[in-house]
């Protein structure tokens, strides 16, 4: 039995959909207003759900709106990570991630490799960062122990932009409010109680990573992406980023590529291995990557991510839910522990 999906359909030659500008296909991602959901309606939550479990079916994506975050945070955070990135370089150096094994702080251009996460070789991606953990830890023996890793090491703050700190962390809160509800809205989805998965994220380990994809003065090596192909490791991820040139593709499951672009204010919102591990591939943790922009545009188009990645406590158990196997429906994965799946994929990443 695989233990992570990482079967060989996800490498093989993928074929041309029918291709829009950018070379990625005019296929939408559906757009789902969460809101009937957070304003407590079991109708409109419902009908929510459905449309959920219908998108994670078929493409692993939707795009949210009626989400209630409040747009000036969401600007706020926008504007900080940008400026973090027009820094200086020593002062980026300064909190730069402290070992490979260690989610935290800083990353220069080319210091991770996605798609060596599903065994693709390839050359460093064409983006720098910074990853960012929990940011209310409350403390205890459940926090020290060996198994918690470095899952709860303490955050590397810049000194500039001022506000960074404040910023980021109110982020990350709100974020996994968000995450969190829509974790109910996927209980809703596959006919299990609403807080079925609580207390497999209430110690979560989720992650905050900032992301610059800077103007490309030289040509790409040959596979190089701005992030290559991968899919994401834990439950859900929630993204926002600018419209500049050289954006995000999902790899439809008939093989092409389809551009993601949201309307400013919304977000993007895809499953990660978790979810198909849980469902029995029921769902789909759907390969996706960003695309260089093209050669005439490459001299500026410089494009920003805030991704918020959640993911569930060190210690959850990764095996198929109840509702998602059965006679006829054997478990296709064996279990294992979050920490244990995270550790595969982040480190296959760094070598
Ligand atoms: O920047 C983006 O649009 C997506 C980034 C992404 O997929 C990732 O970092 O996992
Ligand atoms: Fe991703």
């Amino acid at each position: 039995m695989p233990s992570i999906p990482s079967s060989p359909d996800r490498r093989e030659t993928l074929v041309a959909g029918p291709a829009d500008a950018n070379g990625g296909t005019m296929t939408g991602i559906p757009v789902i207003d969460i809101s009937p959901y957070l304003q407590g309606s079991p109708e409109g939550g419902r009908e929510v759900a459905n449309q959920i479990n219908k998108a994670c079916e078929e493409i692993g994506f939707f795009i949210i709106v009626g989400h209630g975050v409040d747009q000036p945070s969401v600007d706020r955070t926008y504007r900080t990570a940008a400026d973090f990135f027009q820094s200086p370089v020593e002062d980026k150096l300064r909190i730069r991630q402290p070992d490979p094994s260690i989610s935290r702080g800083y990353t220069p251009l080319k210091g991770e490799s996605l798609s060596a996460g599903l065994g693709m070789g390839a050359p460093g991606d064409l983006k720098e960062m910074i990853d960012m953990g929990p940011v209310d830890i409350p403390g205890g023996e459940y926090y020290e122990r060996p198994e918690a890793g470095h899952h709860f090491h303490p955050n590397l703050w810049p000194e500039r932009p001022e506000g960074f700190e404040q910023t980021m962390k109110s982020y990350y809160r709100r974020m996994n409010r968000l995450a969190n509800d829509l974790m109910g809205l996927f209980a809703l989805a596959l006919d299990l109680p609403e807080d079925f998965f609580y207390d497999k994220l209430d110690r979560n380990m989720s992650a905050l990573r900032i992301i610059c994809y800077p103007e490309q003065a030289e040509a790409p090596e040959p596979g190089q992406l701005r992030s290559g192909a991968h899919t994401d490791y834990g439950t859900l991820t929630i993204l926002m980023s600018d419209q500049a040139a050289g954006g995000l593709q999902a790899r439809h499951r008939d093989g092409y590529w389809v551009d993601v672009t949201p309307q400013p204010g919304s977000y993007v919102v895809n499953i990660g291995d978790v979810m198909q591990i849980w469902t029995n591939d029921r769902w789909v943790s759907t390969l996706h990557r960003v695309v260089n922009p093209p050669a005439e545009l490459a001299s500026t188009a410089r494009r920003h991510s805030v991704v918020f990645f959640h993911q569930p406590n060190y210690d959850a158990v990764i095996e198929t839910l109840p509702s998602c196997f059965g006679p006829s429906e054997p478990r296709k994965y064996d279990s294992f522990t979050y920490a244990e799946h995270w550790t595969r994929k982040w480190m296959a990443t760094k070598a």
